[in-house]
């Protein structure tokens, strides 16, 4: 028997009303996520990746089809916290500490102080920032500003991570490492990771599944189960089966260019 999916799109359509005329975001949209898998979403500029990730999230509604998250509609799962969220940016606040910071949404949450405080060194432990909890962001790197933004959206041990491309504004060899580290992350946890990509070797590094977009309006053109095995050291990306998946994405990519 499979499990039940922990999220599930049937035909999800959305269209923006703006002054210019509507814009045909999402047209029949369908996935089914698995508990624990890791998911990544990877188009073109402007064809809905974000848009996808924030209906999950219930920052937008679309305009047709069904949606459930963790067996409830999207806005049920956001009140009863089904997830974490992290964004392009780390949009840590500059005057609060990192340990302040990953405190945020415990605090908001009526967490005690004891809760906040074991609660916010294991996450730091997690994300590999042990003893930076005092320390400002200005004082971090940007691979470990984004490292904390992880470990605020793991504060409060949703099942559900949600990433909107967190590491496209980092170096390579930085954004390798957070990849690593990332996927030593999702083993040790084993939570379900939906994770907004442009990067072809970053998706087929880090997912159980691929899922290709095509321009707009975003429609999914290939979702790839990967043939890899969970554990993935860097030099993977050398091998013929990495390659052939890589090469798959790629066709999907344009594909949805050509129609
Ligand atoms: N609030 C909004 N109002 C109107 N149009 C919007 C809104 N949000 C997104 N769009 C439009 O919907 C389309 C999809 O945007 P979205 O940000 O989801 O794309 P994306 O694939 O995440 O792009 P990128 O890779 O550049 O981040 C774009 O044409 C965008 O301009």
């Amino acid at each position: 028997m499979t499990a039940r999916p922990v999220i599930q799109a049937s035909q999800l359509d959305l269209t923006f009303v703006t002054a210019d005329g509507p814009v045909h975001a999402l047209q029949d949209v369908s996935l089914d996520v698995p508990p624990g898998a890791f998911v990544s979403f990877i188009g073109p500029s402007g064809c809905g990746k974000t848009t996808l990730l924030r209906c999950i999230a219930a920052l937008e509604t679309p305009t047709g089809g069904k949606l459930s998250v963790n067996g409830m509609t999207a806005d049920e799962a956001r009140r009863a916290r089904a997830y974490g969220y992290v964004f392009q940016a780390a949009g840590l606040y500059p005057w609060r500490t990192i340990g302040r910071n990953v405190a945020l949404p415990l605090e908001i949450m009526g967490y005690s102080k004891r809760d906040q405080a074991e609660r916010v060194a294991r996450v730091l432990e997690l994300v590999e920032l042990a003893g930076f909890e005092q320390k400002y962001p200005w004082q971090l790197s940007g691979g470990m500003q984004q490292r904390a933004s992880i470990a605020r959206a793991l504060a409060f041990d949703a099942d559900i991570l949600l990433m909107d491309e967190p590491f496209g504004a980092l170096d390579e060899i930085v954004r390798d490492r957070l990849n690593e580290e990332l996927l030593r992350l999702w083993a040790r946890t084993q939570k379900t990771i939906c994770f907004v990509t442009h990067s072809i070797p970053e998706a087929v590094y880090l997912s159980t599944h691929i899922v290709v977009m095509s321009p707009r309006p975003g429609r999914i053109t290939d979702v790839i189960e990967s043939p890899l095995p969970a554990e993935r050291p860097l030099d993977i990306r050398d091998t013929p089966e990495f390659i052939e998946i890589a090469h798959r994405v790629r066709e999907g990519l344009r594909a949805g260019y050509e129609e």
